[in-house]
């Protein structure tokens, strides 16, 4: 089965669509439906001196390398580095048609580009990130993992500031996720019985309670309930040892309790590399793992090989859904 994605090239400011367009150059084992502006896209092309052929559903494409485009135009053409608010409503436009396409089957799954949170939020939608996004438009609990050939890390609380983070970690929210987690590594990763690995908050996982409650009262009390279900967790684990390579290797992913707790770690294994996973949607959703590196855009110098990954992994995802269907 060849896998059709949808593909959300994010801030039209950003490095997106230059990635875009080398992915476009490409070939993959799946055919790439462009959600997003097709000026941004030939205008990316321009600046890397490299060809894009794009078609419309039901228009004869003009190369065999020409990719379909949903044509989702941005009101501004923002200047390379410079995102402008006045997009942030097509920019979230691109990512929910996309969504939407896979929820109606017409598209396999989504592989998304970096969109900058910030200038959403500028132009006056209220929004933390694509992962929540996404969960609210499929009414799902979703848990944002990264993964590259190192390691997995989850994330029990995502994008908040860091003085809500431990008001966060309640009972309800660590089970869940951890549900989540571990069933997405059984049927998307063929893990027959996955280890997670499980962060304490606070340094030294608490030092017995001296450093924090946390772990006595949530943590511990939680992952004994779950591997009374079966669940293999280990953990609450001191956050700054759980990453050597010995330990590592006997988990198949690590719970962090909060974004710079465990993102740091992945990112410094393999930045390049590394994508973006939403466990609990109804399809594969797969992103990048950087951001928009408006200081790269338009100068042809950004990386694409995480939405290389990306691409690689939504399709091996969605190939694997469709044959346990
Ligand atoms: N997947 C996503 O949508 C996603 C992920 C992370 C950050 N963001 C957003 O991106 C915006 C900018 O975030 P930031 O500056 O913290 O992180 P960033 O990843 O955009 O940039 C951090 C550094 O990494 C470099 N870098 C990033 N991607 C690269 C690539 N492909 N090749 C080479 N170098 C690369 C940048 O030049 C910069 O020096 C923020 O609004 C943030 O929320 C989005
Ligand atoms: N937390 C992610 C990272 O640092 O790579 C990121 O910001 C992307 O999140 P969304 O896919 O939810 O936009």
């Amino acid at each position: 089965m060849r896998p059709r994605l949808a593909l959300v090239p994010g801030e039209p400011a950003g490095i997106g669509p230059e990635l875009v367009v080398r992915a476009a150059q490409q070939d993959f084992d799946a055919d790439l439906v462009i959600h997003g502006d097709a000026a941004a896209l030939h205008r990316a092309a321009a600046a890397l001196s490299l060809p894009l052929h794009l078609h419309r559903a039901g228009e004869t494409p003009a190369s065999p390398r020409s990719l379909e485009l949903v044509e989702i135009p941005h009101p501004d053409q923002a200047a390379f580095g410079i995102p402008e608010p006045a997009n942030a409503a097509s920019v979230v436009a691109a990512l929910t048609r996309a969504a939407q396409a896979c929820l109606d089957g017409d598209c396999d799954g989504m592989v998304t580009g970096p969109v900058h949170k910030a200038a959403i939020n500028q132009g006056g939608i209220a929004f933390t990130g694509t992962t929540g996004l996404l969960a609210a438009h499929a009414r799902r609990e979703v848990v944002m993992m990264l993964a590259n050939g190192i390691v997995r890390v989850a994330l029990l609380t995502v994008h908040m500031p860091l003085r809500a983070v431990a008001d966060a970690i309640t009972p309800d929210a660590l089970d869940g996720a951890l549900r989540i987690v571990d069933a997405a590594l059984r049927r998307d990763f063929g893990i027959a019985e996955p280890v997670v690995a499980v962060l304490g908050l606070n340094p030294h996982a608490g030092e017995d309670g001296h450093l924090g409650r946390e772990e006595i009262e949530v943590i511990e009390p939680t992952l004994q309930r779950l591997r009374g279900e079966g669940l293999r967790l280990v953990g609450p684990l001191p956050a700054d040892t759980a990453f050597l390579p010995g330990k590592l290797r006997g988990f198949d992913a690590v719970l962090a309790m909060y974004h710079d707790q465990g993102l740091p770690v992945l990112k410094y294994s393999d930045f390049a590399n590394a994508v973006n996973i939403s466990l609990g949607l109804p399809y594969p959703r797969v992103a990048v793992d950087h951001g928009t590196a408006l200081d790269l855009a338009g100068k042809g110098l950004a990386d694409p090989s995480s939405l290389f990954a990306a691409i690689r992994t939504c399709a091996r995802l969605a190939r694997q859904r469709r044959s346990a269907a």
